[in-house]
């Protein structure tokens, strides 16, 4: 059955009903078939902007390690987090209730917390070479050992697969395989984790909310781990009336993969970006986001290939940083 929305029971259906479930095509990165892996890549951002990813070179024990103490960091009382906020540079914690992902609507805020973790120096790696700072947020060894050591060795993994799932992007628009590379995409890409803490029972449930409110990525790939919990959704059709939402499946050890609106923008809505969101199930869940964004100096254009006469070029060109910043400024100053 399919969700419907829209209307000022829409929340409250969206809670109740149970949706369609949606099987996306699976991506295995390991394939020696790179032009039929980038084939089918091709047809899933097209269709629906999602896929799942597997063989992706970060085992089990690893994503549970990280859930784990995702899990450790979100039990910490509210005192102890709160030492942790977010700060300027977007790394840390953020309560419940204090995003609101779609900003169109007029709510309390979403019901979830988070935490941001941002570029990590790699000791001997060219980003030290180029002097990052450690802006990032750090729960003392002493109340979380081995968590600072878990989120980066996770961070290198997570990032180098988003490496190789681009380069075969840039093989599925027709493009060299290290285009995203040659037009500094990912010198020092804007790649942060994003770990998510639900609650199943909130403190007050007077007026139902979303986990995560309807929205799309901002950047160019999210690699989302999920734990088997329901709740998140995707709306293949954002301006279609009434909006039908449809559930996404976890599958144990795969990725989902989705669009976010500068690789929307770059490919000119050839591929999509697509509206999605966290319904609150009652039951508590935890997810964990990695976003891998341009580099902030990289300038998002139209691809010549995605424009023709017929189909002009939709968006001016952008600077990464700036369409960043707007956008996150949008979605931590409504509410
Ligand atoms: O928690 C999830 O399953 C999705 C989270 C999400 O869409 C996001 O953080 O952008
Ligand atoms: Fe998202």
């Amino acid at each position: 059955m399919h969700i419907f929305s829209g209307e000022t029971s829409g929340a409250r259906m969206a809670q109740e009903a149970a949706a369609k479930t949606l099987i996306f095509p699976i991506i295995d990165l390991s394939s020696p078939d790179r032009v039929a892996t980038s084939r089918l890549i091709r047809q899933a951002c097209v269709d629906s902007g999602f896929f799942y990813l597997i063989n992706h070179g970060i085992d089990e024990d690893m994503f549970e390690q990280v859930f784990d103490q995702s899990k450790k960091f979100f039990q910490l009382s509210i005192q102890e987090k709160l030492e942790l906020s977010r700060n300027k540079d977007h790394r840390g914690y953020t309560p419940l209730y204090v995003e609101t992902l779609d900003t169109s609507i007029k709510s309390k805020g979403d019901s979830k917390e988070s935490f941001y973790i941002g570029p990590v120096p790699i000791e001997g790696s060219s980003s030290q070479e180029t002097h990052i700072d450690d802006v990032n947020q750090w729960p003392s060894e002493a109340t979380l050992p081995h968590w600072r050591a878990t989120m980066e060795a996770y961070y290198d993994k997570v990032l180098s697969a988003g490496i190789r799932v681009i380069s075969l992007i840039a093989l599925a628009l027709n493009l060299s395989e290290d285009f995203f590379m040659r037009v500094g995409a990912l010198d020092s890409p804007a790649a942060f984790i994003r770990l998510l803490h639900y609650p199943g029972e909130l403190p007050s449930s007077e007026d139902l909310n979303f986990g995560a409110s309807a929205h799309s990525d901002y950047g160019m790939i999210t690699l989302l781990l999920t734990d088997g919990v329901n709740g998140l959704q995707i709306c293949r059709e954002k301006d279609k009336q009434p909006q039908i939402w449809e559930d996404v499946p976890h599958l144990k050890g795969a990725f989902v993969v989705n669009i976010g609106d500068m690789l929307e923008r770059w490919t000119n809505c050839l591929f999509r970006s697509t509206l999605h969101r966290v319904i609150a199930s009652g039951q508590e869940r935890y997810s964990v986001a990695f976003f891998l964004d341009p580099n902030f100096d990289c300038l998002v254009e139209c691809l010549e290939s995605c424009c023709s006469e017929t189909i002009p070029a939709r968006f001016p060109p952008i600077r990464s940083g700036d369409y960043l910043k707007k956008r996150l400024w949008l979605t931590y100053s409504s509410g």
